[in-house]
């Protein structure tokens, strides 16, 4: 099927485009009051996320109400561990929960390489579901997590301000570690390659804690791991968006990847210095600004915009938008980034 913008997918590979595409991560979600609606029917997130219905229709609802460039199919890059044989719930304000945990190689004996079509099939079929009622409106970005943080959860066992129980085991047990992260890598590659079968236009993978691991570290336990995902995906372009990662995007321009996510800690000037001109660049607003003023936000865009400058550039923020964030003020940024870069993009040529 044609699609009737495909601004983000142009970017992405670095053609021409008429003005800046737009659009946010965790966009699908507790911002939108037609979201928390949706969520209410059901008994939570995974019920949400496993009904393919419900969870397409959630996925379109920023397209409709915010008029992003893309929509994200909605799901979480912890259905890769459960998939593997380590199921997860979310605990209401707290997060998600691994009552089963990897510390050892034993361990391993627990788990398996997804079987994707089996246990991920919801997934596909919510992906179906999306590109049939989006009908070429915009592009669907399918997700995954990246190795690393996948196997901080799957360790850890939760969310953790440190991560040292996952952090510990690169240093007591690193065969362990690589065979973990190895079984991760090779779920999430049959896992995105599914996505792409099933109709996701472009995909990212999601390192939010590269950086906490030291620059060496991050290149032995993470960086490789994603370096095999953008060797084995070649079908659509490849987002990396590694959070906290900035002693690492020299080493980012070498992926075989189209696009880098900046969070907003990194300098855009310098990001593209070191990535290298052959990269789209992706976001990187502050998500706070959100809770300033129109007008505050409608100035920290265009600067933003500025500074990418005519080059390769998707308009996003540093990370996922902040759940108590005003949807109308999501709205100033994404009619800023549109109307701003068109004017940009037409006085530049
Ligand atoms: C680390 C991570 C997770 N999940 C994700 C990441 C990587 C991106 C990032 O760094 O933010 C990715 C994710 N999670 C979700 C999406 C859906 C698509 C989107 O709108 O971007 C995506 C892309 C839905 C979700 N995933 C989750 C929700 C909230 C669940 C609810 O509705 O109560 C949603 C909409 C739950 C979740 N899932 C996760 C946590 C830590 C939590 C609890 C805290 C939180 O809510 O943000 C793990």
């Amino acid at each position: 099927m044609q699609l009737k913008n495909d601004l983000l997918l142009r970017a992405a590979r670095g053609e021409q485009v008429e003005r800046t595409p737009v659009w946010l991560m965790r966009q699908a979600g507790r911002i939108l009051p037609e979201y928390r609606e949706v969520r209410n029917s059901v008994s939570g997130f995974i019920e949400l996320a496993q009904t393919p219905e419900l969870a397409a229709e959630v996925t379109i609802q920023p397209v409709d109400i915010l008029g992003v460039d893309a929509a994200i199919i909605f799901s979480d890059i912890l259905v890769i561990p459960e998939a593997m044989g380590l199921p997860y719930e979310m605990v209401e304000k707290k997060g998600p929960r691994f009552p089963e945990t990897i510390r050892k190689v034993s361990d391993l004996n627990k788990i398996k390489v997804a079987n994707v079509e089996e246990d991920l099939g919801y997934v596909l079929e919510a992906i179906k579901i999306t590109k049939k009622e989006l009908d070429g409106r915009v592009p669907l970005i399918g997700f995954a997590g990246a190795p690393w943080t996948i196997f901080a959860y799957m360790v850890e066992g939760a969310g953790s301000k440190t991560f040292s129980k996952a952090r510990a085991m690169l240093y007591t047990e690193p065969e362990a570690a690589h065979q973990l992260l190895g079984m991760i890598t090779q779920s999430t590659i049959k896992y995105l390659k599914a996505q792409i079968a099933a109709g996701a236009d472009i995909v990212q993978v999601f390192d939010s804690w590269a950086g906490i691991l030291p620059p060496d570290q991050y290149r032995e336990f993470s960086l490789k791991y994603i370096s095999q995902i953008c060797d084995a995906i070649n079908e659509v372009p490849v987002t990396v968006f590694a959070k906290g990662a900035f002693f690492a995007r020299k080493d980012m321009g070498d992926l075989n990847c189209e696009t880098i996510g900046l969070d907003w800690n990194m300098g855009i000037e310098e990001s593209r210095r070191l990535v290298g001109p052959n990269k789209t660049l992706q976001g990187n607003l502050d998500p706070a600004v959100l809770y300033g003023s129109a007008k505050q936000i409608e100035a920290a865009t265009k600067r933003m915009l500025d500074q990418f400058g005519s080059g390769r550039h998707i308009a996003n923020l540093g990370h996922g938008v902040y759940p108590d964030t005003n949807a109308e003020k999501v709205k100033v940024f994404v009619e800023t980034v549109k109307a701003y870069s068109a004017k940009l993009r037409t006085e530049k040529v």
